[in-house]
């Protein structure tokens, strides 16, 4: 059987249109009910060999698995609510009782229902490196400093994957670079760069979680800094098929197994055939369905998308 990975991250999308954000309606509640509902009634939750996991923001977890739950189980079969990422320390039995104001510990999410986390969304990993840049004013004018500021994001980044891993959940690991770091030159130059970032993140992201493979499912989100959000493009079908394999080989070489790779940034219904067709790539990542005019996350669009991959 091969199964097909769509997440969507609804980002900070519940922010209503009036005050500068995407939600259509002024209660976050009545959209994610809404985004829901629709879902359900486009029979996506009805779909086999199709896993799709809503990343929602933290405060609408709860009236998102509530709406979930209204449905018979057949209708929302292959559909699970998630959460954005996990705060890199946890609750644990005789250990920190949950004394961590504003951060988002791996035990509350799955307390909540949450069996999948995201974790290093390119937008996590920016404000990561910018607690760095806070300290190094310097820090992107010096290769050396730049590269030290990745490990030590990569080294976080552990550590919220292992603490989500260690609380029994799933997780949906994104790498990907940035537009300065793939550079200029030869596309064969920006593949050597391209590779060389994400064979740096996965290894440094993925250490120590060997343990955790026989119960838990680690899927691989590329996405493409430069690709992400509106009047940008995705790369060909080429330069994914390139980097998506380069991440089975590096997976393989660090863990073993051959795991699924999904591709974010700009994917929509016009480019999903493209993406969908390159077969090394086992899904995708959507935030934004409708890129210009009245930009959003539309059920719709994304059913659209989901027909084009599973066609
Ligand atoms: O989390 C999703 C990725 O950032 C892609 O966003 P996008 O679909 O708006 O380009």
């Amino acid at each position: 059987m091969v199964m097909t990975h769509l997440f969507v991250n609804l980002k900070r999308f519940e922010v209503s249109r009036a005050k500068g954000g995407l939600c259509p309606y002024e209660s976050p509640k009545l959209w994610i009910e809404g985004i829901l509902a629709e879902t359900v009634k486009l029979g996506v939750g009805t779909l086999d060999e199709l896993q799709v996991v809503y990343l929602v923001p933290e405060a609408l977890i709860i009236p998102a698995q509530e709406k979930l739950a209204e449905y018979d189980e057949d209708l929302r079969k292959c559909i699970q609510i998630g959460c954005q990422s996990v705060f890199r320390q946890n609750i644990v039995i005789g250990g920190n009782f949950g004394a961590f104001t504003s951060s988002f510990p791996a035990a509350s999410a799955y307390q909540l229902g949450c069996r999948w986390s995201m974790i290093a969304h390119s937008e996590e990993r920016r404000d990561k490196k910018g607690v760095i840049a806070a300290f190094e004013p310097d820090l992107d004018k010096n290769e050396n400093l730049k590269k030290r500021a990745a490990v030590a994001v990569d080294s976080l980044v552990n550590q919220e994957v292992l603490a989500a891993l260690e609380q029994g959940m799933n997780i949906l690991l994104c790498v990907g670079e940035t537009a300065e770091e793939r550079g200029n030159g030869s596309p064969d130059e920006q593949k050597k760069r391209t590779s060389e970032i994400l064979a740096g993140q996965l290894k440094r992201g993925l250490d120590q979680v060997r343990m955790h493979l026989s119960r838990q499912q680690i899927v691989i989100g590329y996405e493409p800094i430069w690709a992400i959000g509106p009047g940008k493009t995705p790369p060909d079908g080429e330069y994914i098929s390139f980097v998506s394999r380069l991440i089975k080989d590096e997976v393989q070489k660090i863990l073993d197994i051959d795991i699924p790779v999904i591709y974010g940034g700009g994917l929509n219904e016009k480019n999903a055939a493209t993406i969908s067709n390159v077969p090394s790539i086992d899904g995708g990542l959507v935030a934004l369905t409708r890129f210009t005019g009245e930009i959003g996350f539309f059920a719709a669009d994304f059913k659209t998308i989901i027909d084009i991959y599973l066609s």
